[in-house]
């Protein structure tokens, strides 16, 4: 049973040169229960898609168009009184970067998490949301007493670990989860990555992972979302990105996070730097930095086309990528002869 479907989303933001098209024409669709990884780079728009799902964004950001059902509510309509109460928190939660940020310094973190509980459930008292905290602490592995802390009083993963029961506390049906540990020891990622999973199948939320590191979502993901610019230029199933991609950004990063898959196992990261989202203009938008880019990448903007059930790919030459796979794991073919010059139409007043 679908959850969530992302359909046509464009969200900008405002900005003195023009719109910042952080996240333009975004469809995605996630099942019940199910994981989805968003990846890509710094600035491809993760961040974004995800924000717009709860409505956590700047007051530059804005839709611009297309629709975001989540659960037969349509997001897009619903005034900001009604998602604080209909759907954040309660439905939809965020376990964000860097926990130290989602807590409010000057409350507990027990009170904090008692005033969520009683905020979204009528009836409940202090004492027994109090308790609530104290339970949900114990099973993510802290002292419960800690409840009465400050923030600044836990250390970077506890507070990661609090903030997993904030995220929690009201079950949510989606958690939408973001870098949830880069800001961690490495250490302890892997230990914080395994707590969210196993909460996430105890009480059978689905959830966005956002992370650059495709290796993390190909161990912990159903389905994986590759971003690039402000798009989404493939997704599939978890093992067909990992084994099958079929869009060149997907095959750089591959060899950007070598262990994984049948990849080379050679690091080789993508020269070049992510596209202007401002009047981006037409054409793919990997097309600066990709060794496999023809006149048409250049010129007409790759429209998204279903490969195998459920693989979707916005690149001119998907269909060669058997081709076109060995070539992506040799050093070489990135750094190949030299690319046209890179011609955005760039600001205008528009
Ligand atoms: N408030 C803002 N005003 C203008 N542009 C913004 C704003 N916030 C983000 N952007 C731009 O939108 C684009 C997408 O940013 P976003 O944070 O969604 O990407 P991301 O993939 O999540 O990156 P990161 O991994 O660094 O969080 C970037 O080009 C960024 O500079």
């Amino acid at each position: 049973m679908t959850l969530l479907t992302i359909d046509g989303l464009q969200m900008y933001y405002r900005s003195e040169d023009g719109y910042v098209r952080a996240a333009d024409d975004i469809n995605l669709e996630l099942e019940r229960g199910q994981t989805l990884g968003l990846v890509g780079e710094s600035g491809s728009g993760k961040t974004t898609i995800a924000r717009s799902i709860i409505r956590l964004l700047p007051d530059n950001a804005e839709v611009v168009d297309g629709s975001i059902d989540f659960d037969g509510t349509e997001i897009t309509d619903l005034t900001d009184r009604e998602l604080r109460n209909q759907i954040r928190w309660q439905e939809v939660s965020m376990i964000p970067q860097n926990a130290m940020n989602g807590f409010d310094p000057v409350y507990t973190v027990g009170q904090q998490i008692v005033q969520v509980i009683r905020h979204h459930e009528d009836g409940v008292s202090k004492a027994d949301a109090k308790e609530r905290a104290r339970a949900l602490f114990d099973e993510l592995g802290i002292d419960p007493d800690r409840v009465d802390d400050y923030p600044h009083q836990f250390s970077g993963g506890m507070a990661q670990r609090a903030m997993i029961a904030l995220a929690l506390c009201l079950e949510p049906r989606l958690i939408l989860a973001d870098e949830p540990t880069t800001a961690l020891d490495v250490v302890i990622q892997d230990r914080i990555l395994d707590t969210i999973k196993e909460m996430q199948a105890e009480y059978d939320s689905a959830m966005i992972l956002i992370t650059h590191d495709i290796s993390v979502v190909s161990e912990t993901s159903d389905r994986i979302a590759v971003c690039y610019g402000g798009r989404i230029v493939e997704q599939a199933d978890a093992a067909t990105i990992i084994k099958n991609p079929r869009h060149p950004y997907t095959l750089g990063l591959r060899n950007a996070f070598p262990d994984i898959g049948d990849s080379n196992d050679e690091l080789i990261s993508i020269p070049g730097t992510p596209p202007e989202l401002v009047d981006p203009g037409e054409g793919c938008r990997f097309a600066p930095r990709c060794p496999f880019a023809e006149e048409e990448c250049w010129e007409v903007t790759p429209e998204p086309e279903e490969y195998d059930d459920g693989h979707i790919v916005e690149c001119h030459r998907a269909d060669e990528a058997d081709e076109l796979r060995p070539l992506a794991e040799q050093r070489e073919t990135w750094m190949g002869e030299e690319k046209p010059e890179t011609a955005p139409i760039q600001g205008g007043d528009d």
